[in-house]
């Protein structure tokens, strides 16, 4: 089998990684600049409800002192991902290459060029301010309102229970374009996934002929954690980096069941692999291994790999996690779609949402077990829009909403997503959301196409977060307490993600609108810049 080598970036021939020049500064005493970090004051200004004895509400206005701290360099990233011989893993690596050779492919549309169309770090804007001669908005690219790392300059790595190697398996998934995939196969065909640990009752028994890359065991040991610690340590020093995140989009596993005494705390957790638990799933186990590497770990898929066990082995290491199951495309219309309509006082009173697939993860959700992970996933995204509107809904009352998905081998990874939004309107009318046939919303996309940029975003933004450092002040001014990371769990990448994954206790947002602006104002705090509040009442108040 070839050496174990993974995509190089533009470290491996010395050259320094793609740094970002400032764009903008920001003008404010609360805002200082060193050659090593930013260091910003920001009043965080919220409004507390609190209910009166008649039944009414009394809103007060809130103001909270923050100071952030950002780390201005750039570290030296790679990207480990299991599933890397999978139809995302072999299409964002193979989209990294392209990008950073800027090469360009003929197709029957004429020649096409590398892009990250559907990363939002790299492929969106937002608004700075107003330019202070024209009053015309002044945008700017998201990634660069903060020091953020260069897709171009990622090591990738990763894992597959397919020892096929990448030229091989990107072939396999079917996703690219001949005339792109030539240019980029010698490069991949020199990367091999490492093998991986497989517990086959996980995920569906039509995986079990690519299972050729195996760590010997098919359940949870702890030489199973120390041989990807030291597969994280080793790609690490490879590449010389300093950071790893490790992000799961390999298939979809069955969830396990949350049993107390083995899953439900930390030391039960690591007793549980100890002792060989069959309930400990391979995505727990890499979760565990990237915990202890200080690697924030990612889940891209529906399963509960991280049971309660999990979480709070990541908040007793200060490690980052981040979940679950990429939003790509029928979830992300959605999040959207069902935003829009129940804050326009629209009543949905029903959603239908079918896609067949032909791909591998079409072929494993093709087993109940697994696609009821993954049902669960696509079923929740509307519960915070629901409960949010209580002039529409009573209590407990919810829109009927079916999830299917088939297996159709003929489609590949061409997924075709119909929809059917049917909701009460004024005075008695209904409003079907469908296309022109008058049949359903019709969606059709490359699925690993939409996934691969998230896969991307998902990546840095993780490591951003481990960049910065934040500290609550007393009024006085006084810090009340030293530097410290945000929550072990970041909840700050939900809008890539179908179930976001939250603090134990804390709300799940999956409005789409509401998951951006979350995202863009904590980055915007962290410079010293309120929330854009689209008020412009300075073009009203004149
Ligand atoms: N649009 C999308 O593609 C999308 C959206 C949301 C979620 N997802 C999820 O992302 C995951 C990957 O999607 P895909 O289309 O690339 O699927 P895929 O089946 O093409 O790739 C999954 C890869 O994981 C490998 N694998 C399985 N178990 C493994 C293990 N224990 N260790 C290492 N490798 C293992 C398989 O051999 C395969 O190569 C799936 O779980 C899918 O549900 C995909
Ligand atoms: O993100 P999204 O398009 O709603 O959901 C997708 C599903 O529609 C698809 O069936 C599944 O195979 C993908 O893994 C993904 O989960």
């Amino acid at each position: 089998m070839a050496p174990h080598a993974e995509v190089g970036t533009g470290f491996s021939d010395g050259n320094a990684p793609t740094t970002n020049k400032d764009l903008f500064t920001v003008n404010s005493p609360n805002v200082v600049y060193t050659d090593k970090e930013i260091n910003t004051k920001y009043t965080y200004r919220t409004t507390l409800v609190n209910e009166t004895a008649d039944g009414k509400f009394e809103a007060v206005p809130k103001e909270t002192l923050y100071d952030f701290k950002v780390e201005r360099k750039v570290p030296k990233t790679g990207m480990m991902l299991i599933g890397w011989g999978g139809n995302n893993g072999t299409t964002v690596t193979a989209g990294i290459i392209a990008n950073r050779r800027g090469l360009t492919w003929d197709t029957r549309e004429g020649p096409r060029a590398a892009n990250y169309y559907g990363s939002v770090v790299m492929g969106s804007t937002m608004k700075l301010g107003t330019n202070a001669k024209t009053a015309k908005d002044v945008n700017i690219p998201f990634h660069d309102v903060l020091p953020m790392v260069h897709p171009n300059d990622l090591a990738v790595g990763g894992w597959d229970i397919s020892g096929m190697n990448l030229s091989a398996a990107m072939d396999r998934a079917a996703v690219l374009e001949p005339t792109l995939k030539v240019q980029v196969k010698k490069e991949m065909t020199e990367m091999v996934p490492l093998p991986s640990i497989y517990y086959p009752d996980f995920i569906a028994a039509n995986q079990e002929d690519r299972a050729d890359n195996l760590i010997p065991g098919s359940k949870a040991s702890l030489a199973h954690v120390e041989q990807i610690r030291k597969d994280i340590r080793d790609f690490k020093a490879k590449h010389n980096l300093d950071k790893v995140i490790v992000q799961w989009t390999a298939n979809t596993e069955r969830f396990a069941e949350l049993l107390p005494g083995v899953n439900d705390t930390a030391d039960n957790l690591m007793k549980a692999i100890e002792n060989g638990h069959e309930e400990v799933s391979p995505s727990t186990v890499f979760a565990v291994a990237s915990i202890l590497e200080n690697a924030p770990f990612i889940n891209g898929s529906p399963q509960n790999t991280f049971v309660p066990g999990a979480i709070e082995f990541a908040e007793k290491h200060n490690a980052f996690i981040g979940g679950d199951d990429f939003k790509s495309g029928q979830t992300k219309m959605k999040s959207a779609l069902v935003d829009f309509m129940i804050n326009a006082g629209i009543k949905l009173t029903s959603i239908a949402s079918y896609n067949h697939l032909g791909n591998n993860d079409g072929k494993n959700l093709s087993s109940h077990k697994q696609f009821r992970s993954k049902e669960i996933s696509k079923s929740n995204v509307v519960d915070d829009m629901v409960e949010a509107n209580t002039v529409l809904y009573k209590e407990g009352e919810h829109p009927d909403h079916t999830v299917v998905i088939k297996y159709m081998p003929a489609v590949g990874d061409n997924k075709r997503a119909l929809d059917e939004y049917y909701a009460e309107i004024f005075m008695g009318g209904h409003q079907t959301i469908s296309s022109p046939d008058d049949s359903s919303l019709f969606n059709v996309c490359e699925d690993s196409l939409l996934a691969s940029p998230l896969i991307i975003d998902l990546v840095l933004i993780a490591e951003m977060m481990t960049r910065i450092q934040w500290r609550a002040q007393a009024t006085d001014g006084a810090a009340t307490k030293d530097f410290g990371n945000f929550h072990s769990v970041l909840s700050i990448l939900s809008y890539m993600l179908k179930a976001p994954l939250t603090p134990p206790g804390t709300p799940v947002i999956n409005a789409l609108a509401k998951q951006r602006a979350a995202l863009t104002n904590i980055f915007r705090a962290c410079v010293g810049l309120q929330p854009e509040s689209d008020m412009t009442l300075e073009h009203k108040l004149f």
